[in-house]
């Protein structure tokens, strides 16, 4: 038996659509896999009545036929799902860290990251890789057609997760197909700045960094009172703030001593727009660890 605790990501971080994504040190999944003839799927914790345990509509489905491992596994969540917070590929990517390890695979945990991407095809119709890159190496990663690059990186985060469910698979059909040329600029600009951020450990190139002219208005529409959350957020202390992965849950970069203002107007604010929210006071975090073997 082993399990792995996998954690919540957000991807794209404003500037870095389908290719950014960072470790949250919390929430996390927690997956338990057991040798077994048959695939066998059990799913217990946080909006787990809206996840299906077919093997063939479960994200770690997926895992289990790349890798040739078939297993009983539990899946804990503690990631709700359609959160934007990474849910989908949290429980992939504990699969295959977990099942890896259970059949001495051998796989680096590089070569892990695209097995654990086609749950995600599952799910939201694209084997996105930007949510369990990190989920499985830690840190803020770059993904790529080429691969991914990972730094650890301590920047403190507020996810504030509203009590609204936005599929990604829905949330994909806004992204504009075409973008100008001011607008790619901006985007290559914004992202450049983020990156030189993270590998400072530095809030404010981070939150500088954050902001995106194409995709994120549109995503933004999909989440009712985000202005006023962004607007609070920042007159809070937030360095910067953005819609996480496909929404609704939004991120923002701050300071340590802002983290805790910072996460109470968030709340606020989406309570004005007659929402319930929590928010999580997190930071960039490791990647899926071994925690029973
Ligand atoms: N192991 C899993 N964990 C979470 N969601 C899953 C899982 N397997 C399948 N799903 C489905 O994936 C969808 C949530 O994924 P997605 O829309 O990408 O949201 P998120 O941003 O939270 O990952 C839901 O429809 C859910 O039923
Ligand atoms: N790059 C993807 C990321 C989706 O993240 P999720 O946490 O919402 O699943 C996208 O933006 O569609």
């Amino acid at each position: 038996m082993v399990t792995v605790r996998a954690p919540a990501t957000s991807a794209n971080l404003g500037s870095g659509f389908d290719v950014f994504g960072a470790a949250l040190s919390r929430p996390a999944d927690v997956v338990t896999v057991e040798k077994a003839a048959e695939t066998t799927i059990e799913v217990t914790g946080v909006g787990a009545q809206y996840i299906p345990e077919d093997p063939e509509k479960n994200t770690v489905g997926a895992v289990v036929e790349a890798l040739d491992a078939p297993a009983r596994i539990h899946i804990d969540k503690g990631v709700r799902p359609a959160s934007g917070l990474g849910s989908s590929a949290a429980s992939a990517a504990g699969a295959a860290v977990a099942l890896n390890r259970l059949y001495d695979r051998g796989l680096s945990r590089e070569e892990l990251v695209p097995i654990a991407a086609e749950g995600e095809a599952v799910v939201s119709g694209v084997a996105h890789a930007d949510n369990v890159a990190p989920s499985i190496l830690g840190g803020f990663t770059v993904t790529t057609a080429e691969g991914t690059h990972s730094v650890d990186a301590a920047v403190p985060l507020v996810v504030c997760l509203p009590d609204v469910a936005v599929s990604t698979r829905d949330a994909r059909r806004v992204v504009p197909e075409t973008a100008s040329i001011e607008d790619l600029v901006e985007t290559v600009g914004n992202a450049a700045t983020l990156a030189v951020g993270m590998c400072r450990s530095d809030p404010d190139l981070v939150g500088l960094g954050m902001t995106d002219p194409v995709v994120t208005p549109e995503r933004a529409r999909l989440i009712t009172g985000y202005d006023d959350v962004r607007e609070r957020a920042f007159d809070a202390g937030a360095t910067g703030v953005t819609v996480s992965g496909a929404g609704p849950a939004v991120i923002a970069a701050c300071r340590e001593r802002d983290r805790r203002g910072v996460a109470a107007e968030m709340i606020d604010a989406f309570a004005g727009a007659g929402i319930e929210a929590r928010a999580y006071q997190t930071r960039i975090g490791r990647g899926s660890t071994v925690i029973d073997d």
